[in-house]
């Protein structure tokens, strides 16, 4: 198998890359789907050679040569969705991991281990990423500013520079070139989880790491956590060697749903996103609609704050589904405030520009007039304040006559 993300030629287009990046070997092992290797060992009778392939692995974090020694270290199945991850976002390699948690984890690991403690971060960020930071689990030490705070935000022990754009669940964007200006030789980490390398590379602008939720728009079906990190090489090495030892692997099972999913990713991101345009721009004309924000690069989600309580609107959706997450091809609906930046302390949510109106929608891949004619339902609607996810007096509908 080819795990190398160089192997394929440099001149395919995203969309080929896309079906094709990571199963370039499979038509020569006369194979069409890609193979699923759950093995959590690989028995060889060399111990020998495997105390050098452990020794090499422990200098480097490069992927070995055969196969993985222990499942920790590697996965041939998820190693194919590391390369084609990799190929989409023009980097040299990716790491997979758990979830994007423990894909942004290790990446504070890597850099606290080597004395590189302090982290300058722009809000918003997603809700759990902003309280890790924040909370300092890790030992890291965040300073929060803006764009134009950067350089001067900068320390002999800075780390790294955070930003995600567009911002979970904002929508705000940064200006990526004038941050990796900013950033000096500090190494720039953009949470590129909403935009997907379909609609931006941030690499492409100077930054040194990509991070995704993987559960998001790479799985694209509700169905499969994990997180992944587009790289160098060198970075890639410390990644995998801070995966080996805390843990947090990415099971094969995801790492072959991931795969497929992204295959697709360039045909549901663009049919989303052209009905996130529309809603957007028919939210901007309801009247119980205050402010729609949708972002330059375009994407599949829309955030808009409403004149009355927003948790009303969730409460009254039948067709878009009341949950947090995104990316699905599912169109769900979800309440900042209340979940995904329930975690961020309300001052710096509001100050993030976070407010308590906010309503934040993913949009899949329905038909758009469908999708329209629920929220403008949900936005109308008075639904009495008792009624709960529990007790429910939720309609069930009867199903409709298809168009
Ligand atoms: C546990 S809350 C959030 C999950 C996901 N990252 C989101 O923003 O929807």
């Amino acid at each position: 198998m080819e795990n190398s993300a160089s192997a394929a030629p440099a001149t395919r287009a995203l969309a080929t890359e896309a079906v094709h990046a990571g199963r370039d070997d499979l038509a020569r092992l006369g194979l069409h789907a890609p193979p699923l290797d759950l093995s959590t060992t690989y028995p060889s009778y060399d111990a020998a050679q495997e105390a050098e392939r452990i020794d090499a692995f422990a200098a480097t974090g490069a992927r070995l040569d055969g196969p993985p020694v222990y499942a920790r270290l590697d996965n041939p199945t998820t190693a194919r969705f590391e390369t084609a991850l990799a190929r989409l976002e023009g980097a040299q390699d990716a790491v997979a991991f758990a979830s994007g948690m423990a894909a942004l984890t290790a990446v504070l690991l890597v850099r606290a281990s080597q004395g590189l403690r302090h982290v300058i971060a722009v809000r918003p960020l997603y809700g759990c990423s902003d309280h890790l930071l924040a909370a300092g689990l890790l030992g890291t030490e965040v300073t929060w500013t803006d764009p134009a705070g950067i350089a001067a935000a900068i320390r002999p022990d800075t780390g790294l520079v955070m930003v995600e754009t567009p911002a979970n669940p904002t929508l705000a964007e940064v200006d990526l070139a004038a941050v990796r200006h900013a950033c000096g030789s500090v190494p720039l980490l953009v949470d590129n989880t909403f935009a997907t390398p379909v609609l931006q590379r941030p690499l492409e602008s100077g930054a040194r790491i990509v991070l995704h939720s993987a559960t998001k728009y790479l799985g694209g079906h509700g169905d499969v956590m994990g997180g992944v990190v587009a790289c160098d090489d060198e970075f890639a090495g410390q990644l995998r060697q801070v995966r080996f030892a805390t843990g947090g692997v990415l099971h094969p099972m995801a790492g072959y749903l991931l795969l497929r999913g992204l295959s697709t990713l360039p045909v549901r991101v663009k049919a989303a996103s052209a009905s996130a345009a529309e809603l957007a721009s028919r939210l901007r004309a309801h009247p119980q609609v205050t402010r729609v924000h949708y972002p330059r690069v375009g994407g599949a989600m829309v955030s808009f704050e409403v004149q009355g309580d927003p948790r009303e609107v969730i409460a009254a959706v039948r067709l878009i589904t009341p949950a947090v997450s995104l990316g699905s091809v599912d169109t769900l609906i979800q309440h900042p405030a209340s979940i995904s930046h329930r975690i961020v302390a309300e001052s710096d949510r509001h100050s993030a520009g976070v407010s308590d109106r906010l309503l934040r929608l993913s949009v899949g891949l329905e038909d758009v007039d469908d999708l329209w004619g629920d929220l403008h339902q949900a936005l109308s609607a008075q639904t009495p304040r008792s009624v709960n996810h529990r007790s429910s007096g939720v309609r069930q509908p009867s199903a409709p006559a298809v168009r």
